[in-house]
């Protein structure tokens, strides 16, 4: 049974009290809200995995565990992109695309043969302004044809911050939001969405997953006000509903995950190495999980009993307890020399002591 339901509710009947009162009791709810981070709203991500993850199954093709794509790459950053593509394969999505700048492509299929690389974004750097228009019509063309394929989107992992690739990104998450495409918005795709709100604006199919400093932007942009520590889950929660019901995965020593109904934490212990590259990670894994969330969701047409009904946060929290579950397992054998591919080699039997493949 997933998430004890007593403490589901209790933590739904606090997320329910948050009305934007300024009374007493409003703020001995506050007070509340406080005391059970990491208690209440600690999620149950182990049954939730085991609840989402498919079973095999020989009548199954290629493709029905999950396709994805990320959206990243350019010349500086080859690494990120590689990281989240590669994490959703390892965590058992069937297919996962890349699409970089050419100059990033050759250097990140180096790194694997199983990833599929579409060399088709560019910089600015790379055209001339009168070439901009047919440019940006072709990139949009070269990425729209797969478009329809992807059971989800990472935006943003290595992206950068060309202006003009960042306008081509736009038109893309315009495109996939037509088609009601999930997509997840990480690294340099937060810069771009926290610069133009529209582009998720009220989809709820959209999940952001910030770190300290771009949550720090996006609180900025968003509610004008600093981050508040103290009251974290509420001030996330107003966030996500500010943001017309997206899903926000606030990483940090806990994870906390909210889509403006709901607030969720994942504080089980990760690793204490900061190497760059786990929220790449996160990124993909929370791509591959909120797809089979989603499956099922649509599958039974019902929500997984007793979790979360929004497969986003489902996604959100089975991706956090998995890498955190990752790192710590790799910290215990790398110690100090653990880095991102290490945890990546970890995704796989961490998964495996939570929901046995058979
Ligand atoms: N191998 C690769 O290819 C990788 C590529 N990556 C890609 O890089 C791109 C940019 O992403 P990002 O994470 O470096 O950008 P952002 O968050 O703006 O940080 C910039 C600077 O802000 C600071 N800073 C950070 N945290 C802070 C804190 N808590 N509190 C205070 N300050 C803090 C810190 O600078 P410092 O102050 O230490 O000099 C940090 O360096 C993006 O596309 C991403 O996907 C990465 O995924 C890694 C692996
Ligand atoms: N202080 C911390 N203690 C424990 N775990 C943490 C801490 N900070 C982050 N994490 C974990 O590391 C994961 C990645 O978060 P992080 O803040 O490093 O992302 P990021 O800066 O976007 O990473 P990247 O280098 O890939 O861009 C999060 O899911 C979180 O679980
Ligand atoms: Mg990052």
């Amino acid at each position: 049974m997933l998430a004890s339901s007593a403490i589901f509710r209790r933590q739904q009947f606090l997320i329910r009290s948050l009305g934007g009162h300024s009374s007493n009791i409003h703020r001995e709810r506050m007070q509340a809200i406080k005391c059970v981070s990491g208690s209440a709203l600690e999620a149950d991500g182990q049954s939730i995995l085991r609840a989402i993850v498919p079973t095999f199954d020989p009548f199954r093709y290629k493709g029905q565990a999950g396709k994805v794509a990320v959206i990243g790459g350019c010349r500086e950053y080859t690494g990120a992109p590689y990281f989240a593509a590669i994490s959703a394969l390892k965590i058992g999505a069937d297919l996962s695309h890349v699409f970089c700048t050419k100059d990033a492509a050759g250097v990140i299929k180096s790194y694997s043969p199983e990833l599929i690389v579409h060399p088709v974004l560019e910089e600015s750097y790379n055209i001339r302004d009168d070439e901009k228009s047919i440019i940006s019509s072709k990139v949009l063309a070269d990425v729209a044809k797969w478009m329809e394929r992807f059971d989800c989107l990472v935006v943003g992992p290595g992206l950068g911050r060309d202006p003009f690739l960042l306008d081509c990104v736009s038109e893309i998450m315009k495109h996939a939001r037509q088609l009601n495409i999930p997509i997840v918005v990480d690294g340099d795709g937060l810069f771009l969405v926290t610069n133009n709100l529209d582009l998720v604006s009220g989809y709820p199919l959209a999940v952001l997953t910030p770190n300290v400093n771009e949550y720090k932007r996006l609180v900025e942009k968003v509610l004008d006000c600093e981050i508040n520590d103290q009251d974290a889950p509420e001030q996330l929660l107003s966030l996500a509903r500010r943001v017309g019901g997206i899903t926000i995965l606030r990483k940090g020593k806990c994870d906390i995950i909210s889509d403006g109904e709901t607030v969720h934490v994942v504080s089980v212990f990760g690793s204490p190495r900061r190497c760059g590259g786990q929220g790449d990670i996160l990124s993909g894994s929370v791509a591959i999980f909120s797809s089979w969330a989603r499956q099922q969701n649509l599958a039974t047409g019902d929500n997984l009993r007793g979790s979360p009904s929004n497969p986003m946060v489902v996604g959100s929290i089975a991706a956090s307890t998995l890498l955190r579950k990752a790192a710590s397992t790799a910290f215990g054998k790398k110690k100090r020399a653990t880095l991102t591919t290490d945890i990546i080699e970890c995704l796989g039997i961490s998964l495996e002591e939570i929901c046995p493949a058979s």
